[in-house]
C-alpha cells in the first residue's frame, strides 16, 4: 500500500515537474516561469521622490559614496539640497564622482579619503569633515567589502578584512561621529546599509553575513540608547541591485543572475535610484519618528526564498485539479 502511494506520488511529482519545465522553457527559455513578464507591473521610478529642497542646509556623510549604491544616494541627497561628503579609500574615484554630481546638482560634494578599518584615519576624516562643513546631520554607513568563498577556503586575514570593513568600520565611524555630535548637542540620522542575509545568514558569504548581523545589532542597540541625544538609527537591507562592486565579487561569471531574478516575486533587480529614494526618505525629517527600523527592500526575494511551498508557483491549473482531487480523497490520518 505504502509503495503504491509512494509510486503514485512519485509519478505525479514527475508529471508536475516535467510539464512545468516544458511550460517554463516555452515561455521564458530554460528556467524561470515567472521572470521578466511580471516586472512590467513594477516599473522602477528613477526621479527623486521628496520635495526639492528637503535637504537644504543639511550636511550628509556617505561612506563608500564614490561608487554603486553610495554614489546613487549621494546624487539624490545632493539633488535635494544637501551638501555631501563622500569618504572611502580611493581618492581619485571619490573626486571624479564628487565633481560629476556637483556639476549636475549645483551643490557642493566633498571627497575625503578614509579607510574605515583604521580608527585613527576615521578620527582624522571626521576632523576634516568638521573643518569643511561642520558635523553632519545625516550619516550613511554604506562602505563594505565582500566576496563569495567557501568558508573552508577563508584565511584569517580574509575574515578579518571583511569584518574590519563592515562591522568595525561602521562602528568606528558611528562612534566617532556620535561622540562628537553628543558633545556638540547636535542630533543626527544614522543609516546602515546591510543585506537580507544579515537576518537569515548565508553560506559562501559568511564573514559578510556575520559582520552585517553585527551592524544590525549595533544600530538597534544605539537606537535605544542614543535617542536621548537626538539620534535616530535605521537599517536598510537591500536585495540584489546591479553594481560593479557587488556583482563582480558575488557572481563573477554572471551564471547566477537569471536564477536570482526568477525567485524575485517582482521579477527584476532593484535599481540604485530606488534605494537612493528610500535612503533619502529614512534620512529626512519626514521620517523623524522612525528609529530602530529594519527595512527590507528586495522585491520580495527574502520571503520567496523562505517559504517552503513557494516552488508550487510552477504547478499549472490542470495539475492543481489533480492534486486537489488526491487531497480530497484522503480520509483520516
Ligand atoms: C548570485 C549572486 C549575484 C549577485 C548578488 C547580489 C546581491 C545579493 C546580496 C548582496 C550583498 C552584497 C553585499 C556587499 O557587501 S557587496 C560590496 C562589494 N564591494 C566590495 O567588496 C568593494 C570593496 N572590496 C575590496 O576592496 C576587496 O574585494 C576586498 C574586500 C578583498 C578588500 O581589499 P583589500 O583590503 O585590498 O584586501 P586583499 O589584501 O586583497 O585581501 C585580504 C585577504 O582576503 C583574501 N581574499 C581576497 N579576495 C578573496 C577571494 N575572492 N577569495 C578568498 N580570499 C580572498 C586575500 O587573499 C587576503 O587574505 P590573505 O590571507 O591572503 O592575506
Ligand atoms: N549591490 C547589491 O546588490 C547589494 C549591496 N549591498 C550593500 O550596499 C552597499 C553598497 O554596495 P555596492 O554599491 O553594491 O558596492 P560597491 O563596491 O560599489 O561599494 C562599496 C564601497 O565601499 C567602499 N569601501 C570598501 N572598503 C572600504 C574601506 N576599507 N574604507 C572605506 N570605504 C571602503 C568602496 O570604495 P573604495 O574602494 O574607494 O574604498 C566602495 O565605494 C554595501 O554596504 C553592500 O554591502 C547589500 C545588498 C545588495
Amino acid at each position: 500500500m505504502a509503495a503504491r502511494v509512494v509510486g503514485r506520488a512519485g509519478r505525479l511529482a514527475l508529471v508536475v515537474r516535467s510539464s512545468a519545465v516544458r511550460l517554463q522553457s516555452r515561455l521564458h527559455g530554460s528556467t524561470g516561469l515567472r521572470s521578466g513578464s511580471q516586472a512590467n507591473f513594477f516599473p522602477p521610478l528613477e526621479d527623486a521622490m521628496l520635495p526639492s529642497g528637503s535637504f537644504n542646509n543639511r550636511m550628509a556623510l556617505i561612506t563608500g559614496g564614490g561608487t554603486g549604491l553610495g554614489r546613487a544616494m549621494t546624487a539624490t541627497l545632493s539633488q535635494l539640497g544637501a551638501q555631501c561628503i563622500i569618504a572611502s579609500r580611493k581618492l581619485d574615484v571619490l573626486q571624479r564622482t564628487a565633481e560629476e554630481i556637483s556639476s549636475q546638482t549645483g551643490n557642493k560634494v566633498h571627497a575625503v579619503q578614509c579607510d574605515v578599518r583604521d580608527p585613527q584615519a576615521v578620527s582624522q576624516c571626521v576632523d576634516q569633515i568638521e573643518a569643511l562643513t561642520g558635523l553632519p546631520d545625516v550619516i550613511i554607513n554604506n562602505a563594505a567589502g565582500n566576496f563569495v568563498c567557501p568558508s573552508e577556503r577563508l584565511s584569517p586575514n580574509a575574515w578579518k578584512t571583511i569584518t574590519d570593513i563592515v562591522l568595525n568600520g561602521t562602528a568606528f565611524v558611528t562612534l566617532e561621529l556620535g561622540k562628537r555630535l553628543i558633545q556638540n548637542q547636535k542630533g543626527a540620522s544614522f543609516l546602515a546599509i546591510t543585506t537580507i542575509y544579515a537576518e537569515s545568514g548565508s553560506g559562501f558569504v559568511v564573514p559578510s553575513a556575520s559582520a552585517k548581523a553585527g551592524v544590525e545589532a549595533l544600530y538597534k542597540s544605539l537606537a535605544a540608547e542614543w535617542g536621548r541625544y537626538g539620534h535616530r538609527f535605521n537599517i536598510i537591507q537591500p536585495g540584489p541591485i546591479r553594481t560593479k562592486g557587488a556583482f563582480s565579487r558575488l557572481d563573477p561569471t554572471g551564471a547566477f543572475e537569471k536564477a536570482m531574478i526568477d525567485r524575485i516575486p517582482t521579477g527584476r533587480l532593484g535599481t540604485p535610484a530606488e534605494i537612493a529614494n528610500l535612503a533619502a526618505y529614512v534620512s529626512s525629517n519626514y521620517a523623524s519618528w522612525m528609529s530602530g527600523a529594519v527595512i527590507r527592500f528586495d522585491g520580495g526575494e527574502y520571503v520567496s526564498l523562505a517559504g517552503e511551498f513557494n516552488e508550487l508557483r510552477s504547478v499549472t491549473p490542470d495539475q492543481w485539479k489533480l492534486l486537489e482531487a488526491m487531497i480530497r480523497k484522503t480520509k483520516g490520518s
